[in-house]
């Protein structure tokens, strides 16, 4: 509603009337515009530059034999005022000085074409010089692309030092004939000028809000996706993310023919703990134990993840047997030597966990399911041979049964 309705513009774009938005958004504008006007300029110098061809035939078909050196003598410099600053256009590194140069060419444009008319006798040729003013003028409001106040100023200020050269160098300026074109012209390019500045920044506020808008959409959605895939009490990747990484690297490992490992960690006798300690220190320890098995993530496509509970696991894609299990000793080892003290933990004193590691080659079959039931059962065995220790899960050994009628069947 608020954007549709015209009077809350006032409220809601503060400044455009006035084109000065606040201090911020001002200098935003202001490089937004020079950046706009001077990518168009780069193309529309050379279209002014046609018009002033256009305007020098003219000129040349028209003016007496007499004047007609002072004519053509005084437009070449109009000309090589817009070729310059077409020619500076083309540097972007020049970008941000183009309401410098193209004011300053607007000035000496306008003053070059006011000053003329002082220094001619015929009427007709006057008349002709005064429509090259209009020229000059509408290109400078309309088309150069400077903000008004630049234009207006290197309008009037062209004005003003193209009359003072007429009058002290030349035979003066009729005032009815500049007030008729020179004024008049000022003031509709001035009115024009003002209305598609006062558009351009309600365009420009609109699109900034608009980008503001999605920023803070993309920065809410990415917070969004982060936290669906962070476990809230230890900040490690949760298990739904887990289960979404060990399908991919799954596929990867047997696309590249490579070991996939996976270490499954369980706090020991974390129930006591929290016994002890109570629920809030349990967490505590959580944490630290989440920090230090962080550390363990070393490349690309690893992942530590809590996996539920007081368990953790780790994803090593590429990791072989060997490789997982030194990995998997060093794990309790680094969590021993954190020394959170654990009174209720008979074999230190302090927090261990126990750790169950399973390595599957992919491309040889079997599922991530099966790699997560294997880390299990090794994490059992880990348990159950005392704690404090990891375990390689190992599959039954190949049983050979024979059959009574001496077929040989393998279990
Ligand atoms: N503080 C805290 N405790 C948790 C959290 N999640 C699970 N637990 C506790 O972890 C304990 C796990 O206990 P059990 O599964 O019996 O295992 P345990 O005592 O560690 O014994 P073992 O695994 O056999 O060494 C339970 O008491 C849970 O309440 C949690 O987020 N914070």
């Amino acid at each position: 509603m608020a954007e549709t309705d015209p009077r809350s513009r006032r409220v809601v774009v503060p400044g455009v009337r006035w084109l000065r938005f606040p201090r911020r958004l001002e200098a935003e504008y202001r490089d937004y515009q020079c950046l706009e006007a001077v990518d168009s300029f780069r193309v529309k110098a050379f279209y002014i530059l046609f018009l002033y061809m256009l305007l020098v035939t003219g000129i040349y078909a028209l003016a007496p034999e007499a004047v007609l050196g002072l004519w053509l003598g005084t437009y070449i410099w109009v000309g090589v005022i817009v070729l310059a600053a077409g020619v500076l256009a083309q540097f972007r590194a020049l970008d941000r000085y183009f309401p410098l140069y193209a004011g300053f060419g607007s000035f000496l444009a306008v003053t070059l074409s006011m000053a003329i008319p002082g220094f001619l006798d015929e009427p007709e040729s006057v008349q002709l010089a005064n429509v090259s003013v209009i020229y000059a003028l509408v290109i400078v409001y309309a088309m150069v692309g400077l903000r008004f106040p630049v234009a207006t100023l290197a309008c009037w200020a062209g004005g003003m030092v193209g009359w003072f050269i007429a009058e002290h160098f030349g035979r003066g300026i009729d005032w009815l004939m500049a007030h008729r074109t020179y004024t008049g012209v000022s003031l509709l390019g001035m009115f024009l000028c003002y209305t598609e500045e006062v558009r351009g920044r309600l365009l420009f506020f609109n699109q900034s809000q608009l980008l503001r808008q999605q920023q803070r959409t993309q920065r809410l959605a990415e917070r969004l996706h982060r936290l669906s895939r962070e476990d809230s009490l230890t900040s490690l990747a949760n298990r739904r993310y887990f289960d979404e990484a060990l399908d991919r690297e799954w596929r990867r490992c047997q696309r590249d023919k490579r070991p996939l490992a996976i270490m499954l960690v369980d706090v020991d006798r974390f129930k006591a703990y929290n016994d002890h300690y109570g629920h809030l220190q349990g967490d505590e320890c959580l944490r630290a134990l989440a920090e230090e098995l962080g550390r363990y993530s070393r490349r690309g496509g690893d992942l530590v993840a809590r996996f539920g509970g007081e368990e953790f696991i780790l994803l090593y894609p590429g990791v072989d047997e060997t490789e997982a299990v030194r990995l998997a000793s060093r794990l309790c080892r680094s969590v021993r030597a954190l020394g959170i003290p654990h009174a209720d933990n008979p074999t230190s004193g302090e927090v261990t966990i126990s750790v169950g590691v399973a390595v599957k080659t992919p491309a040889d079959g079997g599922t991530s399911l099966q790699l997560l039931d294997e880390a299990d059962r090794a994490l059992y065995q880990a348990k159950q041979s005392g704690r404090d220790n990891w375990r390689l899960y190992e599959p039954p050994p190949t049983v050979r049964l024979v059959s009574d009628n001496g077929n040989r069947k393998e279990d």
